[in-house]
């Protein structure tokens, strides 16, 4: 390393684009390199990605980033992967032998490798804190050796790899098998208190113990690198995390009370907790991050369709992302948009639940449907925050990060839904600023008091308007999300099948997620 102040580089590794910053001492983004990503869809419901598209896109961000840089002031790097999706690849060539199965995609769906885990659906939930869904690893798991290794043979003889992305990376860093602790836990295989492989879920989806990577904790040891120039070879990899464990680093959402909401395709509401004592069934348990031997433990809750849900209607009305705002009336007089269009994520996990539309006037006009898009958004963050709130207690501030969060409409909406004070990052790639911030303090390049102090720059939105308002808002909503979850009786037999059932969830009530509602 040069005697230059140092500096941290992260990567983030996401579903849409691959990213590279640097940081500086005083935590500042002083460089980006983003490179975007391609998704595949070959079949209905099928999403994947291409491993070596990913390993070299993350090749070209990092070049980009460090362009017109002196690459030898990088101390050391930090990863943020995004989760649940997964390849398998030959251990001695290291040749991909399947694409990336995406967290989006859904083909296990119906499959044996899910449906056989549907009766110890229970035990499933208990070990790994995930409730059963094709959006975890494990079912992708089942499916990819079905294929590829039916017997199992190569996966005992060691031959094979499966892994996450985080995985892949580090195998083709430095050749090693092995996965962070935060990502495992969102595969479904791992013990998520012991922080290890369990025997029963590998039994339950078939999987051999041989064929997963050796279980990391966040700060490694990890493999240094290779081949990722302008970097020299050998500078040390010091941190990987989930990319939404890592925007909640970012955050300083290190000690329960903390709850940040990451806006992007989805959303994720995630906050550390004390314990890793059972969670409500409305929400996951993750392992957030694991420093200095310690687990840090969280509760997080996916919703599917939040931004995808306003470039759904902006494609629609023909518009773009951005006009959807400008076009957004004051109410939507009563339209409701519950965007359920692969089934709902958090708290309902209900595969079965479709998009509708209610309220529907010969008046709704455009500007209705917008303004209730961008209010799906906020009810469905709402519905997980206050999910969260009855693990953790009350939850006055809402944090929030992504791109959507750029729109203040959005904002504006969030914390009068929510009647809580919403504090927006100003940071842009919040996922990869918590790499580097954990990146760097494995490294020594700041210590904890110093990371505590970096300056994380926010605009804040307080809530507007009164409880009983925002009570009659939230009773509507629901009012639409049961109507989305209604399955069509015997007596509809004339009506067209509902279409494919995935897994049956055991499914909390509306009235036993509404909370405060
Ligand atoms: O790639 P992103 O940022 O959409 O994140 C994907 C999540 O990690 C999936 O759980």
């Amino acid at each position: 390393m040069s005697a230059a102040e140092p500096l941290v580089l992260a990567i983030d590794q996401g579903t849409s684009a691959t990213k590279a910053i640097l940081v500086d001492r005083r935590g500042d983004i002083v460089a980006h390199g983003s490179v975007p990503l391609e998704l595949s869809t070959p079949a209905p419901g099928w999403v994947e990605q291409s491993a070596e598209e990913i390993w070299a896109g993350c090749a070209r961000a990092v070049a980009a980033c460090l362009d017109g840089r002196d690459a030898s002031r990088v101390a050391a790097i930090g990863l943020s992967t995004q989760r649940e999706s997964l390849l398998l690849w030959d251990r001695a060539t290291g040749e991909p032998l399947s694409p990336l199965i995406s967290w989006l995609d859904k083909r296990t769906a119906g499959d044996p490798a899910l449906l056989r885990a549907v009766p110890r659906a229970e035990l499933v939930r208990e070990v790994s804190g995930l409730p059963l869904d094709p959006m975890f690893s494990a079912p992708k798991a089942a499916w990819l050796l079905d294929r590829y290794d039916p017997d199992r043979r190569r996966s005992r003889a060691g031959e094979l790899c499966l892994g996450t992305v985080d995985s892949w990376l580090l195998f083709k860093l430095g050749g090693a098998h092995l996965i962070e602790v935060g990502n495992a836990a969102r595969t479904q295989l791992l013990d998520v208190r012991r922080c290890a492989w369990d025997r029963r879920l590998t039994q339950i989806f078939d999987v051999p113990l041989e064929v997963l990577p050796q279980v990391v904790p966040s700060q490694g040891p990890f493999p240094s690198t290779r081949g990722l120039a302008p970097l020299a070879d050998g500078v040390p990899v010091t941190a990987v995390l989930g990319d939404s464990h890592a925007a909640l680093f970012a955050h300083a959402g290190w000690t329960p009370g903390t709850v940040k909401a990451t806006y992007g395709t989805g959303s994720s509401v995630m906050a550390v907790v004390p314990s890793a004592a059972r969670v409500s069934s409305g929400l996951c348990l993750t392992v957030a991050w694991q420093t200095g031997g310690n687990p840090t433990w969280a509760v997080e809750g996916n919703v599917r369709s939040t931004g995808a849900t306003v470039n759904w209607l902006a494609g629609v009305l023909g518009r773009g992302p951005a006009e959807l705002a400008e076009l957004a009336a004051d109410s939507s007089e009563g339209v409701v948009v519950v965007p359920a269009f692969g089934g709902l994520g958090a708290p309902w996990w209900d595969e079965n639940a479709v998009g509708l539309i209610s309220g529907l006037t010969l008046g709704t006009r455009a500007g209705h449907l917008a303004r209730a898009a961008l209010e799906s958004i906020a009810f469905q963050v709402e519905d997980v925050v206050a999910a969260v709130e009855r693990e953790t207690g009350p939850v006055t501030r809402l944090l929030a990060d992504g791109g959507p969060t750029g729109n203040p409409v959005l904002m504006r909406l969030q914390a009068d839904t929510s009647g809580r004070l919403v504090e927006r990052a100003l940071a842009r790639d919040l996922s990869a600023l918590g790499a580097a911030h954990l990146a760097g303090l494995t490294r020594g390049v700041w210590d904890r008091a110093a990371l505590e102090r970096l300056d994380r720059p926010r605009e804040s939105y307080a809530p507007g308007g009164d409880e009983t308002t925002r009570a009659r808002r939230l009773a509507h909503w629901h009012t639409a999300v049961r109507r989305a979850r209604l399955q069509p009786t015997s007596g509809d037999s004339d009506l067209p099948p509902a279409r494919a059932v995935g897994v049956p969830h055991r499914t909390p009530e509306p009235s036993t997620v509404q909370g405060a509602s």
